[in-house]
């Protein structure tokens, strides 16, 4: 009897499910371009105490944009296989507990960036935050397919929080980085949509595939990834970065349309959306923005101690 109980009763939450809460995974992608963007704002080591801060507060910003992300969709998340064992969907963390944690994160990673690195990056990270919360999740993401590439201006921050964390000002190269992300993010998100749509058609979001079919999404994906790679090119001719930019952007953006390619040619000659096809393209989205975020750090490092 006692043991029957005992398995009735809710599992109580550890710090594990408070963790999961912050969607650690995806943010390490985000933290990425934040720290990368820190290098190349100070063209060399911005210094170790700066980068832990930031990158701490980096974390506890977009992190707490994860909790409130997580209670404001706890409905759609609990009918999705994916998603319907989140803490807060599934009852284990209740939504009040996840907002004290989310606004807790939010108001300390204010004050540190505020603090240690800049007024302007606390208001970056809080802009980031209220794009994510406020636009993508309460407005957008239930009612339009261009939720992703509007509120996908909640993930171009992070390098601007870097940034201003560094130099306390924002430069036309910042906003180069800004525009990357801006432009990358659907090739990133409608590459998996294509494989997760039918959930998403369940829980009635407009994702890109489920409103308009699989072969726009894939020319909608070759067209972001044409501006992505000429976006990621240009800062090159505004002399804000040089040669070890320029041959690693090329290369890595041909490979981007490369995958992009064969995805398009894959559904407009009538095939079904294979994993085998698709989930190339997604994973090597993320290791283009790692690794072209890496080159332009490399870039203005060396070339700063060159010239
Ligand atoms: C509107 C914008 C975006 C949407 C809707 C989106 C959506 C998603 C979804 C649904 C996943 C699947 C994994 C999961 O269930 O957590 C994912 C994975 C991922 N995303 Fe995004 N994403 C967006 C923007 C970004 C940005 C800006 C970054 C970083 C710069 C990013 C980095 C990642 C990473 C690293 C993963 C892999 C996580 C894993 O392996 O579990 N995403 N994204
Ligand atoms: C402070 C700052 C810079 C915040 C960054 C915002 C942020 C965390 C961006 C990542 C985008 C993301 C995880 C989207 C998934 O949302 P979804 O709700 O469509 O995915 P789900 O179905 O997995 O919940």
């Amino acid at each position: 009897m006692t043991a029957l109980t005992d398995s009735a009763a809710p599992a109580r939450a550890t710090w594990r499910d408070y963790l999961s809460l912050t969607k650690p995974k995806v943010i390490s992608l985000l933290l990425w371009t934040t720290l990368t963007a820190m290098v190349m704002a100070a063209r060399g080591w911005p210094g170790l105490w700066l980068l832990i801060v930031v990158g701490l507060a980096g974390y506890m910003s977009a992190g707490s944009a994860g909790v409130f992300n997580m209670i404001i969709d706890r409905d759609i998340d609990l009918k999705m296989a994916r998603t319907a064992q989140r803490p807060v969907t599934n009852g284990m963390i209740s939504a009040q507990n996840a907002a004290i944690f989310g606004t807790t994160l939010q108001v300390l990673s204010f004050v540190m960036l505020w603090v240690w690195g800049s007024p302007l990056a606390a208001w970056m990270s809080l802009a980031g935050f209220l794009t994510y919360v406020v636009v993508y999740t309460l407005w957008l993401k239930r009612t339009t397919w261009h939720n992703i590439v509007l509120g996908g201006a909640a993930g171009c921050f992070p390098p601007l929080v870097g940034w201003a964390a560094v130099t306390g000002d924002l430069n036309l190269f910042a906003w180069f980085l800004f525009a990357i992300i801006f432009f990358w993010t659907p090739v990133h998100f409608w590459a998996l949509a294509l494989m997760i749509k039918d959930e998403y058609r369940e829980v009635g979001i407009p994702m890109l595939p489920v409103v308009h079919g699989d072969k726009l999404t894939v020319a909608q994906i070759g067209l972001y990834a044409i501006y992505t790679v000429v976006l990621s090119v240009m800062p090159v001719f505004f002399r804000e970065v040089g040669a070890i930019y320029f041959i690693s952007a090329a290369m890595l953006g041909g490979l981007l349309l490369q995958r992009s390619w064969v995805l398009y040619k894959h559904v407009m000659a009538g095939n079904a959306v294979e994993r085998r096809v698709a989930v190339p393209l997604y994973l090597y989205s993320m290791l283009y923005l790692a690794l072209l975020f890496v080159a332009g750090a490399l870039d203005r490092v060396v070339f700063a101690h060159l010239l």
